[in-house]
């Protein structure tokens, strides 16, 4: 927002003294309070990024303090759990749009931050029944200030979506990491020591934070338990499969998968940050 001139002034509060002072050491924000309460005084906007299950004690914190005519946002990662834990603490007059920018690194804190970490990413909105229309076209504005594309939908499909996209293939990954970290302990560690370009890809994504995603799944538990089942069943039968030598079900499922990924490579949508180790992927969209 601050390189895109798009906020008069941005005052942020963490909860940890040592996030606050990093935030002020590298410049993040204009002025850094030691409470919610006094960062969000006389704000147009406020954006609520912590974890998806605080979300509901902040909002409680802060919501006498808003004023009306304030516009209220989150970036949480699931969104039916988020409005309904924010929304009973939103005072009259207080225009509150769940939001989720499709965009993030296996880091966290202060220092991962950076400006073009949503140039060309899906925002997706959420609002509510009823939402004031100038504050969701104010906010979809300010989320295209900073290079984002922006879409609309339920908070219910939201939720389902992504744990396809996104949540279902962090517990893959978390598994997959777990699963090796306990075979190495017998194979004196080679399965760490040689594990090649698709285990190394699953260990960036188990690299993410626990808390956040400890949350994600606690709150977007229905729609992740329906996901992981397809899964399973899938995984099943390319079980069986192999067991069978059956090479035409492998071949079509892997042909079929490629396709996917091409897809998603010609609808512009892997343009991760570059220093993810992602050159591949770039070279790839080039050529
Ligand atoms: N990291 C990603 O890839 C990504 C992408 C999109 C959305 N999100 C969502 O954004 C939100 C923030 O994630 P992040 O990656 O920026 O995490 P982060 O760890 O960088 O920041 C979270 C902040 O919340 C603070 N916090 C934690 N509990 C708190 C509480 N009870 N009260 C007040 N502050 C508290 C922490 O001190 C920290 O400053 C999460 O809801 C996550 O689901 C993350
Ligand atoms: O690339 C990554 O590190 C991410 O997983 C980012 C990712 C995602 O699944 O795409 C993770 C969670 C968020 O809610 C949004 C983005």
């Amino acid at each position: 927002m601050r390189a895109n001139g798009l906020a008069k002034e941005i005052v942020g509060y963490a909860k940890s003294a040592e996030t606050r002072a990093v935030a002020v050491e590298i410049g993040l924000c204009d002025r850094v309070t030691d409470t919610a309460v006094e960062a969000v005084l006389g704000a147009d906007l406020v954006v609520l990024a912590v974890p998806v299950g605080a979300m509901g004690e902040l909002a409680e914190e802060i919501g006498a303090h808003l004023a009306a005519g304030t516009t209220v946002t989150d970036v949480g990662s699931v969104k039916q759990a988020v409005i309904a834990a924010v929304a009973p603490h939103m005072p009259e007059g207080v225009h509150f749009i769940a939001g989720h920018p499709i965009a993030g690194t296996e880091h966290s804190g202060p220092r991962s931050g950076f400006a073009t970490l949503f140039v060309n990413r899906w925002w997706l909105l959420t609002p509510m029944e009823g939402a004031d229309p100038a504050a969701v076209a104010r906010l979809r504005a300010l989320c295209e200030g900073m290079g984002a594309k922006v879409d609309e939908m339920d908070a219910a499909h939201h939720d389902l979506v992504l744990a396809v996209t996104s949540h279902t293939p962090h517990l893959i990954a978390y598994t997959m990491v777990g699963v090796a970290d306990d075979l190495s302990r017998v194979t004196d560690s080679e399965v760490i020591n040689y594990s090649a370009a698709g285990f190394r890809d699953f260990t960036r994504i188990a690299a993410s934070d626990p808390t956040m995603w400890r949350d994600v799944f606690l709150t977007n538990k229905d729609a992740t338990l329906e996901i992981l089942g397809r899964f399973t069943e899938e995984l099943f039968a390319l079980q069986r499969a192999i067991r069978l030598g059956d090479g035409d079900h492998l071949h079509a499922y892997f042909t079929r998968t490629r396709a996917i990924r091409r897809g998603i490579i010609e609808a512009g949508q892997d343009t991760a940050a570059p220093d993810f180790g992602r050159s591949a992927i770039v070279v790839e969209k080039s050529g």
